[in-house]
């Protein structure tokens, strides 16, 4: 089973520090709960994890490899779901699912996403087109990325934002089975979600030490 590993990261975004010295260790079956203010880098450490930045210095393993020496292998490995992800207005629910269950290759995309929403408890949807959608249901039906195949890493951006108290049940239930069959989550919340023995990193221990002018090259 594969453990997911980031050491010693720093992140800039438009060359101002956001963290630095952060590292975190997620062995099979756990989950990491992000926390921290508005601005302090929850969504830009899960973007980082994801592959879509580079860490500025530091390093991410997966399976003791460094992700950056077989990117393929590790996306393979993971769904993200961000929290400003869009759900195109012209499509059906069920068809914004199949279009995600195709880019992996495996077989009947649609039926796929059929079964998907029907965990989610979206069923009653699944034809609608997205504009229909409300704010949650949005929100439910990109977490549905997360049940069309197994992979062992699901990375969730603020993914109760909009939801109802039944909604964030499911999900909480999903991610307990996903855990109990040796997945990992890391998850940034500003609300509670009810998981089992999470370790909690709070982002504000990391702030920036050095003066944003270093990086800039611009001294006062
Ligand atoms: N595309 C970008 N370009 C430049 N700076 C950015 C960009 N996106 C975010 N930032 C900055 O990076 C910092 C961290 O933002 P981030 O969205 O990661 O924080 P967060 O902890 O997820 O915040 P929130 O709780 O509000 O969602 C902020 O100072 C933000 O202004």
């Amino acid at each position: 089973m594969p453990r997911f590993e980031g050491r010693d990261l720093t992140c800039l975004r438009s060359a101002r520090v956001v963290f630095t010295g952060l590292s975190f260790r997620l062995e099979p079956g756990g989950a990491l709960v992000l926390v921290g203010p508005n601005g302090s880098g929850k969504s830009s450490l899960l973007r980082l994890m994801a592959g879509l930045t580079r860490p500025f210095t530091g390093s991410l393993l997966w399976d003791g490899q460094p992700v950056a020496e077989e990117p393929e292998r590790f996306r393979a490995s993971l769904r993200y779901v961000g929290h400003l992800d869009a759900i195109k207005p012209a499509l059906t629910a069920v068809e914004i699912l199949a279009s995600w269950a195709g880019l992996d290759g495996r077989p009947d995309p649609t039926g796929r996403a059929r079964l998907a929403l029907k965990r989610m408890g979206l069923s009653h949807v699944a034809d609608l087109p997205g504009r229909y959608l409300s704010a949650g249901q949005k929100r439910r039906v990109n977490l549905a990325r997360l049940c069309l195949a197994e992979v062992p890493l699901w990375l969730l951006d603020e993914p109760t934002t909009a939801l109802d108290r039944q909604s964030v049940a499911k999900l909480a239930t999903e991610i307990a089975a996903h855990r109990r069959a040796g997945g990992m989550v890391v998850v940034s919340t500003h609300t509670d979600l009810d998981l089992a023995n999470p370790q909690v990193l709070d982002l504000s221990d990391f702030s920036a030490t050095m003066a944003d002018e270093d990086l800039a090259g611009d001294p006062a």
